[in-house]
C-alpha cells in the first residue's frame, strides 16, 4: 500500500486499508468517535471557545482527490484559535469537509449520541509553538481541529454560498481556484458549546496529534448546496473512470478508555 493513494472505496483503497500504509490506524487515539453526551464529564474549567479570523488570509481553494480545502495564509498569527480546551494559540491552516451521497445522506465523521450527520466541516489549526505544520503533525499538543456536524434543511447557509458557488471550477482533483477575503466563522452555528477530546487526523498519515473540539450544535445547509459537493469528483480531468466524489468519511474509532469533557452543563 503506498503512501499516496489511500481513499475511500470499500474494500480497494477505504479506511479498513489504510493500517497497512499506517499502522498507527489501529492505535487506541484515532478519531473519529462516537459522542454519547451522557457518558462526557463537564468540565468548569474549559474557557470560550475564541476565534480570531481575519478574511483577508483565506488564499485558495483546491480539489486534492480527498475533499476540497479552503487554504490560508499561516505565515503569521492573523487568524488563530485559542481558549476552550487549549492551553496556547493555535494558527488557521485550511478548512474541509466530509459528507455522504444522494442516496446515503449521512456522511458526518464524529456521530452525536448515535446519530451520524449529513456532513462535517473541519477548521485545522497548528500550535504556533512548533515553527510549522509538519513539526506539529508529530507532537501530541501539535493541532486543533474543531468539527462542525452539518444537517440538511430547507433554508441554505449564507456562509456556504461562496463556497458552493466556486465549486464548479474545481470539479476534478488538482483544480484550484483564487479564494480571497473569507471568514470561517460565518460557517459557525450561534452557539460554541463544545465537547474535546484526545484524537488524530481522520485521513492518513492518522497522526494522534489532534486536540478534537466538536461543536454541540449543528450547521443547516440547503438541498441543494449539498447536492454541489456530490457534483465533485476524486479523480482527475480525462482519468479513465471518473468516481465521484462521495462517502469521504471515515467511520468511528474506538474511544479506548478516553475521557470525552463538554463545555456545557
Ligand atoms: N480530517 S482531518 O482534519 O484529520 C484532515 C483531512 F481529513 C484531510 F483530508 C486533510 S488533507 O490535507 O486534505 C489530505 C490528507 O492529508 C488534512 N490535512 C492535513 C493537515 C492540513 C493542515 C494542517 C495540518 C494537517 C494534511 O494535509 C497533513 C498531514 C500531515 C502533515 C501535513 C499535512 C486533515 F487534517
Ligand atoms: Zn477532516
Amino acid at each position: 500500500m503506498s503512501h499516496h493513494n489511500w481513499g475511500y472505496e470499500t474494500g480497494v483503497n477505504g479506511p479498513e486499508t489504510w493500517h497497512k500504509g499506517y499502522p498507527i490506524a489501529l492505535g487506541s487515539k484515532q478519531s473519529p468517535v462516537e459522542i454519547q453526551s451522557k457518558d462526557t464529564e463537564y468540565d468548569s474549567s474549559l474557557k470560550p471557545l475564541e476565534f480570531h479570523y481575519d478574511p483577508s488570509t483565506a488564499k485558495r481553494i483546491v480539489n486534492n482527490g480527498h475533499s476540497f480545502n479552503v487554504e490560508f495564509n499561516d505565515s503569521s498569527d492573523k487568524s488563530v484559535l485559542c481558549g476552550g480546551p487549549l492551553a496556547e494559540k493555535y494558527r488557521l491552516a485550511q478548512f474541509h469537509f466530509h459528507w455522504g451521497s444522494q442516496k446515503q445522506p449521512n456522511g458526518s465523521e464524529h456521530t452525536l449520541n448515535g446519530k451520524q450527520f449529513a456532513a462535517e466541516l473541519h477548521l485545522v489549526h497548528w500550535n504556533t509553538k512548533y515553527e510549522s505544520m509538519q513539526n506539529a503533525v508529530n507532537k501530541c499538543d501539535g493541532l486543533a481541529v474543531v468539527g462542525v456536524l452539518i444537517e440538511v434543511g430547507s433554508h441554505p447557509m449564507p456562509g456556504l454560498e461562496k463556497i458552493t458557488n466556486i465549486l464548479d471550477k474545481i470539479q476534478t482533483k488538482g483544480k484550484e481556484a483564487t479564494f480571497n477575503d473569507f471568514n470561517p466563522q460565518d460557517l459557525l452555528p450561534n452557539s460554541l458549546e463544545f465537547y474535546t477530546y484526545p484524537g488524530s487526523l481522520t485521513t492518513p498519515p492518522l497522526s494522534e496529534c489532534v486536540t478534537w473540539i466538536v461543536l454541540n450544535k449543528p450547521i443547516t445547509v440547503s438541498h441543494e448546496q449539498m447536492s454541489k459537493f456530490y457534483n465533485l469528483y476524486f479523480t482527475s480531468e480525462g482519468e479513465a473512470s471518473a468516481k465521484h466524489m462521495v462517502n469521504n468519511w471515515r467511520p468511528v474509532q474506538n474511544l479506548s478508555g478516553r475521557k470525552i469533557r463538554r463545555s456545557f452543563r
